[in-house]
Order: C-alpha cells, then sequence, then structure tokens
C-alpha cells in the first residue's frame, strides 16, 4: 500500500504504541514525526486536540470513492425491512377501515373482536395490522384507556412456549410489574401465569399479532389466548387476536372450538394491480435523487410486478434493485431498460433466500421439477415417478447415491409447504389408482440458475 492510507495508518499505530492517554499532553514529539510525506508529495499532519487526534492533508483529492450518491438520496425508503408511515401506505383505506372497525370496541373498554387476516405474500397484511394497532393503542391513551399491542412472528416461534414467552417478554416492564419473563427455563404454563398477571397489573387492552399463524405448531396457544377472558385467567384486560396467514386454507386444519373464537371477523387482502403497485412505488420515489427516475420505470415496474404476483414488497426490491444496476452501470438515470433485469435479480435473490440451507437432495428434487418444466410446454405438472427418474439422473451427475422414493415423495411435499411448489392430486381410474402431479411455483430458469450455481467451477 503506497498511497497516503498507508501512512496514515501507520500513525495512528505510532500513536497506540508511544503516546498512551494520559501522556498526551506532557510529551513533546518531534514535529517530524506527525508530518509524513504521503507518496503524491502532500504532507499528512496530525493535530491533537484534547486527547483527540486528527489528521489532514492539504490539497486532497481523492477519486477512489464518490462522496455523493448520484442515484439514491434516501435509499432506506426501499429497504426490505422499512416500515411506512402513514401517509405511504397505498391503497389499503378499506381493509384499514375494516380491521379498525373489529377493534374499535376495546376504545370504550369492551372485547375486541378476533380477526383473520389472508392474503398472498407482500399485500400489506402484517403492514396494515400494525399499523391500526399502533393508531388504537394511540386513540386508547386519549380515552384514558391503557392499550398496548404484541407482535409474534410465528415463523421464528413455531412452539407455544416460545410464543407465550414473546407475548409476555413484549408487554413486560419488570420495574413495574416486578415480574421477570427469563427466555428459558420456565415451564409453559408458568409463562401463561406470568403473562395473564402482566396483562392484568398494566393494560385495559391488548391486541397480539399472529403473523404467519399456520406455522404455528399446533393451536393450543390460539385456544389459550381467544379463551382467556371466557376462562377467567384474566379479569381487567380485555385480549383480542389478530392473526395473519397467507395460507387461505389454514382455517380448514383448525380446531372447531378455536376457529369459532378466533375467527369472529375474517377479511382477506387481494394482490396489489399496476396502479395501487404504481402509487406504492411513487409515494416513495424520493428515495431517489430528483429527476434520476425515467418517468416510465416505475409504471413499466409496476406493471410486471401486477402481471406476475400483485406483491409490493416484490415491487419495492425491483426498483431498489433497478437503482442499484443503474448505480453499477454508471448511468445518469434508471431507465426502464433496468427494470426487467432488476425483475430477473430480484426473483434469483428471493429464491436464493428461501433455499438457503436446505440440503442437497431437497436441492436435486427441485432441480429434477425444473428441468422437467424448461423441457415441457405443458403446464399441469409432473407426477412423482417422472420426477424421481430426473431426480435419479441428476444424483448421478453429480456422483451422489439416491434416496428412496418415499424420501423423495417427503421432501416434495416440504417444498409444497413452503410454496415453492403446488401439488394436486389425481385420479387414474380403476387402472392406475391416484396419484399426484407436482408443478414449480417458481420461475424453473431462476430455480435452475440458482441450484446450478457454481457448478462449472
Ligand atoms: N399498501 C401499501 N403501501 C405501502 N407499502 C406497502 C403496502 N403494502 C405493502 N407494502 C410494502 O411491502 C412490505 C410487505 O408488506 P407486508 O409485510 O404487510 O406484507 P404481508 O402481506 O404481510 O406479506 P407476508 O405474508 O409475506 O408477510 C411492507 O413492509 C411495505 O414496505
Amino acid at each position: 500500500m503506497s498511497s497516503w492510507l498507508s501512512h496514515y495508518r501507520r500513525l495512528q499505530r505510532i500513536r497506540l504504541k508511544l503516546l498512551p492517554e494520559y501522556v498526551t499532553r506532557w510529551v513533546w514529539v518531534p514535529r517530524s514525526l506527525f508530518e509524513t510525506p504521503a507518496s503524491d508529495g502532500n504532507r499528512i499532519t496530525t493535530h491533537f486536540t484534547g486527547n483527540e487526534v486528527s489528521y489532514s492533508m492539504p490539497n486532497a483529492s481523492d477519486d477512489l470513492f464518490t462522496r455523493e450518491d448520484p442515484i439514491f438520496s434516501n435509499k432506506e425508503l426501499l429497504e426490505i425491512n422499512h416500515l411506512p408511515g402513514e401517509g405511504r401506505i397505498v391503497g389499503r383505506d378499506d381493509e384499514i377501515s375494516d380491521l379498525a372497525a373489529a377493534v374499535n370496541p376495546a376504545i370504550f373498554g369492551q372485547s375486541p373482536s378476533n380477526v383473520l387476516i389472508y392474503g398472498k405474500t407482500g399485500t400489506g397484511k402484517s403492514l396494515c395490522a400494525k399499523y391500526v394497532s399502533q393508531r388504537l393503542v394511540d386513540t386508547a391513551s386519549e380515552e384514558d384507556v391503557t392499550a398496548t399491542f404484541a407482535y409474534v412472528d410465528c415463523a421464528q416461534d413455531t412452539t407455544e412456549t416460545q410464543a407465550v414467552q414473546t407475548i409476555a417478554d413484549g408487554v413486560n416492564e419488570p420495574s413495574e410489574t416486578g415480574i421477570k419473563v427469563p427466555d428459558k427455563g420456565l415451564s409453559t404454563s408458568t409463562y401463561y401465569k406470568r403473562l395473564w398477571r402482566i396483562l392484568d397489573a398494566r393494560y385495559d387492552v391488548v391486541l397480539i399479532l399472529l403473523d404467519e399463524i399456520d406455522k404455528l405448531s399446533d393451536d393450543d396457544i390460539l385456544m389459550q389466548l381467544s379463551r382467556a377472558g371466557e376462562a377467567g385467567k384474566i379479569e381487567r384486560c380485555k385480549l383480542g387476536v389478530i392473526g395473519i396467514s397467507n395460507k387461505i386454507q389454514y382455517k380448514d386444519r383448525m380446531d372447531e372450538r378455536v376457529k369459532s373464537s378466533l375467527c369472529e371477523r375474517e377479511f382477506v387482502f387481494p394482490p396489489y394491480d399496476a396502479n395501487q403497485l404504481r402509487n406504492i412505488m411513487d409515494a416513495r420515489s424520493d428515495a431517489f435523487r430528483d429527476d434520476v427516475l425515467d418517468p416510465s420505470t416505475i409504471p413499466r415496474a409496476a406493471a410486471l410486478a401486477a402481471r406476475e404476483h400483485g406483491d409490493a414488497r416484490k415491487a419495492i426490491d425491483i426498483l431498489r434493485y433497478a437503482g442499484e444496476i443503474a448505480q453499477s452501470k454508471g448511468a445518469q438515470t434508471v431507465r426502464e431498460e433496468f427494470v426487467t433485469q432488476a425483475r430477473e435479480r430480484a426473483e434469483t435473490d428471493r429464491f436464493r433466500e428461501l433455499i438457503r440451507g436446505s440440503t442437497p437432495h431437497s436441492r436435486y428434487v427441485l432441480q429434477a421439477l425444473a428441468v422437467l418444466s424448461l423441457s415441457s410446454d405443458r403446464q399441469e405438472g409432473f407426477r412423482t415417478s417422472r420426477v424421481y427418474e430426473v431426480y435419479e439422473n441428476i444424483c448421478d451427475g453429480q456422483g451422489s447415491d439416491t434416496l428412496s422414493l418415499r424420501r423423495v415423495r417427503d421432501l416434495l411435499k416440504e417444498h409444497a409447504f413452503l410454496d415453492i411448489i403446488e401439488q394436486s392430486k389425481h385420479s387414474g381410474g380403476s387402472a392406475e389408482g391416484s396419484y399426484t402431479k407436482h408443478q414449480l411455483l417458481e420461475d424453473p430458469q431462476v430455480v435452475k440458475d440458482v441450484l446450478t450455481e457454481g457448478d462449472d467451477r
């Protein structure tokens, strides 16, 4: 490293070794030690202010780094975890009012309705549920009602114990209640007992948001929460549950008793159309610098996303990637043509994330389905036996032993559970009996590309 940066680093080391904090102000050091010639002839000077040390180089003109982002002015607005504020929730007014009406009784000290929200991924379910819950808490406090909401990601807290611990911990304030909710180590029933005590001690109303409720390993917590008041577990506090799922069939799996108390109100969030997606993206166009977005870029991204899925999250991803592509190409504007490349990248990234950590055979099975889909115009899916044949070839190519047909069937089921493939049952009459067909829900080319990444290395 011959640049002035190497001198900078060396100087830092010298100071750390030679000048501990307590002698900094008293030691006289020859000027030459702190004025070091840089390779381009400039001198780097070290300044001391109290115990602070800083460096300066006159006439530094370093074009190694870009000092201002030429494309984005507030990229955070397009980040995956960004929760948009009120003005940026677009096209969900009806859903927001319906939800608000369902939980409204809480404001008068009555129990909010339990709600189940369905809808495909990226249709704003969690966003609207959190937004309405926060508004309820704010309005309740104006009416002297103490309210809060707890959010549980059931994909992460899949067991009853984990979920109840998360809720109890979320609503607790140990200095006020004197109750501790350790991360682990208590029995499920003890967590419940502490939760009920905390709720009664602190709140008039609590909403519990169970996101991806279908990932819970059983219905036990739903039974407990939806009947806590009725069963006399809590006296003062009124509890409402908002369950969120992107599996419309989820309700069919539910215990009848849970269904009757949890599904007092049900709402379905439809996928966004092109206009709504366009408005959602327009509301965040200030993520970009002025005049950087070509006028056709957002409409093109909206049309593409609406045609394929109606998912706002993916639409926003596409817009962000289009900006990053413009950045990497050194383009002055984010052009419409970047949207197509961005869409491929968004799909690829998402699928890569979806299968991260999956086993090699689970990947071979998917690869087999991708190969079959790419080699056929028929879209109605492939029988297990056919998938198995191609899977055997892939294993052969990889020099790997094959798993049994039964095990491959299980792997296909797991992929169906994750919505990577869709399964359908067919009857072949008395001669053939019934059989299952499997179809990729992802773009087969994306699946194949991601699964064969690194194979040529
Ligand atoms: N109506 C909207 N207005 C503005 N942004 C939205 C809207 N709907 C969704 N989004 C954006 O998309 C992201 C995903 O939305 P959200 O998490 O609510 O989807 P979801 O339906 O719960 O999806 P999943 O089932 O995958 O969890 C949000 O964080 C937000 O950035």
